[in-house]
């Protein structure tokens, strides 16, 4: 029995191996990279390494094959096409027949949200949400970015002392937690009965479905249900969702409470967002009264058929939300203030740009300041470009694409480094390697090839949150300028990234803070 058993086994995966050639036959005259395995390809250089291994192999497979405007990795008989040049990147990125995502998205599990969202579903939706992010709203959201970052100093206060270090990546997660179920929940979304559980709930899930990204061995959904990170993942799922299925429903029926009084406010055409009562700031008559909160929205824009988005659509947005844009700025602020700490002539020219623009210790951030804060812009640029949070991701055709002289079918999948990208002496010169913001500068940009930076991705399906992003990581990177002094014992030449959901330093961020009197 066992021996048949065997046998059959045996014969199904060779009849896969076989299947798996013929389908990738395409790619035969790609150019490979070494070391290559017969049967197993370049795959045991992935599989069973830890996150860290991953990403070093990574980019040393990138680095190795530069000169090749396209390569492939095998990983056993399947193919994974790996683009370097940015001209093919950008035809990836941009054209149709590539803007679908890869199976691993779908461990998010949040299938009608823009991130893994299919691409006919996608287009739909990322129509109807795009005049979410716009100027406007965004700048609605800047006193919840204050009024997040004024906590997140406070908190630091309590906890620094001399000497002390602090992983400074904890005080920022927090702080975009805040910001961003703040402006897409409302405002009272973290004082609610749970809250606590809540915020454990999606920190286990992020970081199991990292985990489960980065391990091949729990991609099938068959494997990873007999584990105990399932079941974590699935009881904290259960919460949440819970949690947040309260503050919908609710929403829903404040909503048509107001319907039916005819009470709607026409510039603030949604519900209560949740009693942030900010006034509206006098210096910028094209701001709204309150913040326009994600899921006011959500609940008032029709699909083209007329009818609201479903429950789950409603759901899936707001997950996508905190998914893609909590850790990402939270881990990308770190970055940013680890750079500055090692670079102290960066980090006083960008604290006489706060005090020129802050004039005195009640002066608050305002659309025009966030606007007119350049060299800070540079300076988050810079560190996106050495430290992209989003290092690596992935494209699948849905139609068949030219890559130079090669048609790739459809069903194939792009991996994207970008973190090599960003580092390539062709576009980014020969002092690529070291942290210097002025090559931001317009004068010094406008003949890079516009796909050679890519921190929020490009093309259609690029990330619909990278103004808000961007907004956020001013005001959190600048109110920890404004209050200390940060250095750090971390040595720039020695700084080492792993791979979690987005991409991490291999240890803490390791940070000094001295009380900073820039007033006095
Ligand atoms: C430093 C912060 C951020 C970085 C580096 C970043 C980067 C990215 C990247 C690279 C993508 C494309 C991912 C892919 O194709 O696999 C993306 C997509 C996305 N991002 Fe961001 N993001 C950030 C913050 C945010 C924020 C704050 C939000 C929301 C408030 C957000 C919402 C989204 C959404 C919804 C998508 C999917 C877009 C689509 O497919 O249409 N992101 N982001």
């Amino acid at each position: 029995m066992f021996g048949l058993t065997f046998a059959l086994i045996v014969v199904y995966l060779l009849a896969l191996y076989v299947y798996a050639k013929f389908k990738y036959r395409f790619a035969n005259k790609i150019p490979s990279t070494e070391p290559m395995v017969p049967f197993f390809g370049n795959g045991l250089e992935f599989a069973q390494k830890n996150c860290y291994k991953i990403f070093v192999n990574l980019k040393r497979v990138f680095e190795n094959n530069k000169h090749h405007r396209l390569f492939k990795l095998c990983f056993g008989p399947i193919v994974v096409l790996c683009p370097t040049h940015p001209d093919l990147i950008q035809k990836v990125m941009t054209d149709t027949g590539s803007m679908e995502k890869p199976y691993v998205y779908e461990f998010l599990r949040v299938d009608l949200g823009l991130l893994s969202a299919k691409y006919d579903t996608w287009k739909v939706h990322r129509k109807l949400l795009n005049p979410t992010f716009n100027t406007r709203i965004l700048n609605s959201f800047i006193p919840i970015f204050n009024d997040c970052a004024d906590k997140m100093i406070e908190s630091i206060h309590e906890h620094a002392a001399p000497g002390k270090v602090l992983n400074i990546l904890e005080f920022t997660s927090p702080c975009t937690l805040a910001m961003i179920c703040r402006t897409s929940l409302g405002g009272k979304v973290l004082e609610r009965e749970g809250t606590q559980k809540f915020v454990e709930g999606l920190e286990i899930i992020l970081s199991n479905v990292g985990l489960r990204m980065f391990n091949a061995n729990l991609h099938p959904d068959i494997v990873y249900r007999f584990t105990r990170f399932y079941r974590r993942e699935m009881e904290s799922r259960k919460f949440c969702y819970a949690f947040t299925d309260k503050i919908i429903l609710e929403k829903q029926q404040e909503l048509a409470e107001a319907k039916t009084k005819g009470k709607q406010d026409t510039n603030n055409n949604a519900s209560d967002s949740g009693n942030d009562n900010f006034e509206e700031e006098e210096d910028d008559l094209l701001s709204y009264k309150k913040p326009q909160i994600f899921i006011d929205q959500l609940l008032t824009i029709p699909l083209p058929d007329g009818k609201p988005f479903s429950h789950k659509e409603i759901s899936d947005h707001i997950y996508t939300m905190i998914a893609a844009g909590n850790e990402t700025s939270a881990t990308q602020a770190a970055h940013t203030l680890m750079y500055l700490a090692m670079h102290p002539e960066v980090q006083e020219k960008a604290v006489k740009e706060i005090k020129e623009l802050l004039p005195t210790p009640e002066s608050k951030i305002t659309s025009e300041v966030m606007k007119n804060m350049v060299y800070m812009e540079r300076i988050i640029k810079e560190s996106q470009r050495l430290a992209p949070v989003a290092a690596v991701y992935g494209r699948k055709t849905i139609a068949d694409l030219q890559l130079d002289q090669f048609t790739i079918p459809k069903g194939n999948i792009f991996i994207l480094n970008i973190f090599a990208l960003h580092r390539r002496k062709e576009y980014w010169g020969e002092d690529a390697e070291l942290f210097n913001p002025d090559r931001f500068l317009p004068e010094n940009s406008k003949n890079r090839h516009p796909f050679a930076y890519l921190p929020f991705s490009g093309g259609n399906r690029g990330c619909i949150g990278n103004r808000y992003a961007m907004m956020s990581m001013k005001t959190i990177v600048s109110a920890i300028l404004r209050n200390f002094k940060i250095s750090t014992d971390l040595e720039y030449e020695k700084i080492e990234f792993k791979f979690k959901v987005s991409m991490h330093l291999s240890g803490p961020h390791r940070t000094f803070v001295e009380p900073r009197n820039l007033y006095g």
